[in-house]
């Protein structure tokens, strides 16, 4: 298989879509590691595999629809394996095995099969266990790398920060030749409205020009103020403290004019249908209950 990622939004032709199927039972709170999936354990509503199931479905029938080819990870017993996207990632034509959470780690020997068609000399992986970095947190825009990561003094104890650094150090290693930008992201283990779990959790390029973006989602200004200026603020939909919550940024794109977005996404739907995007809504809510959406259950191998 001949990769090819340069950007969020050519369209795609192969992708990675993660399964909900045999996903186990409620997890214990100190089980989870995202505040929204506790916040619904505790509440008792805490989604059900058979819903997730049917919600992959509906994307699973709209990539069947444009004629994407796609791959699903292999079985893991009663185990997590709904968001493919950050157990690796592509860009250009390299496979990257994040080094991701221990909690998660085991979720990549289900695409070991897809990894086998890729040739071993384009399959890297990180050389030390101290570099963090997970694919939600990379999103590649042609000559641009922009990365999500946490510079608090707590990182050590910050579940909700997946990043660090020497991540951002190793992904700049691999492709000198393109411009890496880090954003230092907000965290909460408390409140998942003030928690940008990855970079794709508040902020995503889509269409011709334009991205998805969350101001507050920025620990330092100067990062939010660097994306304002690279992407003009015409070109930015802002996005609030509830949307980021129930995952607007996390759209996925299957080319600069179809996007997959939730049903319930009103005024996000009509912006993009004003700018002649059409837009494939899904159900996507039940998936949403554990802090990840679209963006965060797919991995885009080969666009054009
Ligand atoms: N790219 C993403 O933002 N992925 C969502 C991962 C959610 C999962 N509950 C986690 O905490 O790892």
């Amino acid at each position: 298989m001949k990769l090819n990622i340069k950007n969020e939004t050519s369209r795609l032709r192969a992708v990675v879509l993660g399964t909900a199927t045999s996903n186990g039972p409620v997890p214990k709170i100190e089980e989870a590691y995202d505040p929204k999936s506790i916040e619904h354990i505790k509440a008792g509503t805490y989604p059900k595999e058979e819903d997730m199931v049917a919600e992959m479905q509906a994307v699973a029938s709209i990539f069947e629809k444009y004629n994407v080819k796609v791959y699903r990870p292999e079985i893991i017993e009663n185990y997590n394996q709904i968001f493919a996207r950050d157990i690796a990632l592509v860009i250009d034509d390299v496979f990257i095995k994040s080094n991701i959470l221990p909690d998660r780690e085991k979720e990549i020997k289900a695409i070991q099969y897809v990894i086998d068609q890729i040739e071993p000399k384009k399959v890297n992986k990180a050389p030390s266990e101290d570099i963090h970095f997970e694919g939600g947190d990379i999103i590649v825009h042609n000559d641009h790398i922009f990365i999500g990561t946490y510079k608090g003094d707590d990182y050590s104890d910050c579940i909700v920060a997946r990043t660090n650094m020497k991540g951002v150090a190793y992904i700049k290693s691999l492709f000198p030749n393109k411009t890496v930008k880090e954003f230092d992201l907000r965290k909460s283990m408390q409140d998942p409205k003030d928690n940008a779990l990855h970079l794709d959790c508040c902020f995503q390029p889509v269409g011709k020009n334009k991205a998805i973006i969350h101001k507050e989602g920025f620990r330092n200004l100067d990062d939010y103020k660097y994306l304002v200026d690279f992407f003009g603020n015409e070109n930015l939909f802002h996005i609030d403290r509830d949307e980021m919550y129930y995952m607007n940024s996390n759209i996925f794109s299957i080319s600069e004019d179809v996007v997959i977005s939730e049903k319930g996404f009103t005024r996000l739907n009509v912006w993009l249908r004003n700018l002649n995007i059409t837009v494939e809504e899904v159900p996507y809510t039940e998936i949403a209950k554990q802090e990840g959406l679209l963006r965060c259950s797919t991995m885009p191998l080969i666009r054009d």
